[in-house]
């Protein structure tokens, strides 16, 4: 996968610089650890690639326009304070409003950043810590007064779906394509859409991908649900044809128990192989 070219604006730490892809500014990560992207609308990030992985951990779409105010669609976006149609816009609007870089600190066998989401009071709304060493945790604390729900929408970048095994989930979820609580195979494997809501009682996925022998672990920490979608040949926004064919969405939610003031959720995202 080759990601899309961006342009200079400023150098921040000689780490860590500012740059641009068409409409969306985003931060980029050179460390010995890895090389990251971070969209700074979402507080998104879009690509993570630990400097012994041969191939990102994300999926990124070959052709997202990259536009001021749409969601991107690939990376991690951060769907808050609702899931799906609970509100408008669909996922909530923090994926597509503007986040701060508030806080950095880089050191040679980690770093960490932190992105800040103020309201119109300029009160801080929420706020996720990525920290980046031989694995990528990203941290989200919900500040505001509502009850809100979350779901760390992440696309794993995988060779080929249909070589493709999720491990670690329950036998149960629902199928939300019918709204039927059914009984499924677990591990999984994909040769059609899916959009499935499992309970996070379990708190490791594994993704086995055959086709680039290796095995992503995703460990959920303080979720209540974990998602699992791939649109397969339905057709979806800044998604070509073939796109569903080396992705599968992995997301660490909190959909069915709403997060309170203060409250975190993680998610820590390793290579195991
Ligand atoms: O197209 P989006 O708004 O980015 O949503 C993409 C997908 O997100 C989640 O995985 C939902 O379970 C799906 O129903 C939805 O289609």
């Amino acid at each position: 996968m080759s990601l899309p070219k961006a342009q200079f604006i400023k150098q921040i730490h000689p780490n860590l610089s500012l740059q641009q892809i068409n409409e969306i500014p985003v931060i980029v990560l050179d460390h010995a650890v890895g090389k990251a992207m971070i969209a700074l609308q979402g507080a998104h990030l879009l690509s993570w690639q630990p400097h012994f992985a041969a191939q990102d951990i994300f999926w990124l779409s070959e052709i997202e326009p990259f536009k001021l105010g749409a969601a991107i669609r690939g990376g991690i976006p951060v769907c808050y304070p609702w899931f799906k149609d609970n509100g408008s816009p669909a996922h909530g609007y923090a994926r597509i409003n503007l986040w701060q870089l508030s806080q950095w600190q880089i050191c040679d066998d980690q770093v960490e950043l932190n992105f800040t989401l103020y309201d119109r009071h300029n009160l801080v709304e929420a706020e996720v810590k990525m920290t980046f060493s031989a694995e990528c945790r990203l941290s989200f604390t919900h500040y505001g007064e509502q009850e809100a729900q979350l779901a760390l929408h992440s696309y794993f970048n995988v060779g080929d779906i249909a070589e493709t095994t999720l491990h670690g989930l329950p036998k149960t979820a629902l199928n939300t394509l019918n709204n039927q609580q059914e009984n499924v195979p677990s591990p999984r494997q994909f040769d059609q859409e899916t959009d499935c809501i499992y309970s996070a009682e379990n708190p490791i996925s594994r993704i086995e991908d055959k086709a680039q022998q290796r095995t992503i672990e995703i460990e959920h920490i303080n979720a209540s649900d974990i998602v699992v979608w791939n649109p397969w040949h339905k057709k979806t926004s800044s998604m070509s044809q073939s796109g569903y064919q080396t992705m599968l969405c992995v997301e660490t939610s909190r959909i069915r128990r709403r997060l309170v003031q203060g409250e975190s959720v993680q998610a820590i995202i390793r290579l195991v192989r």
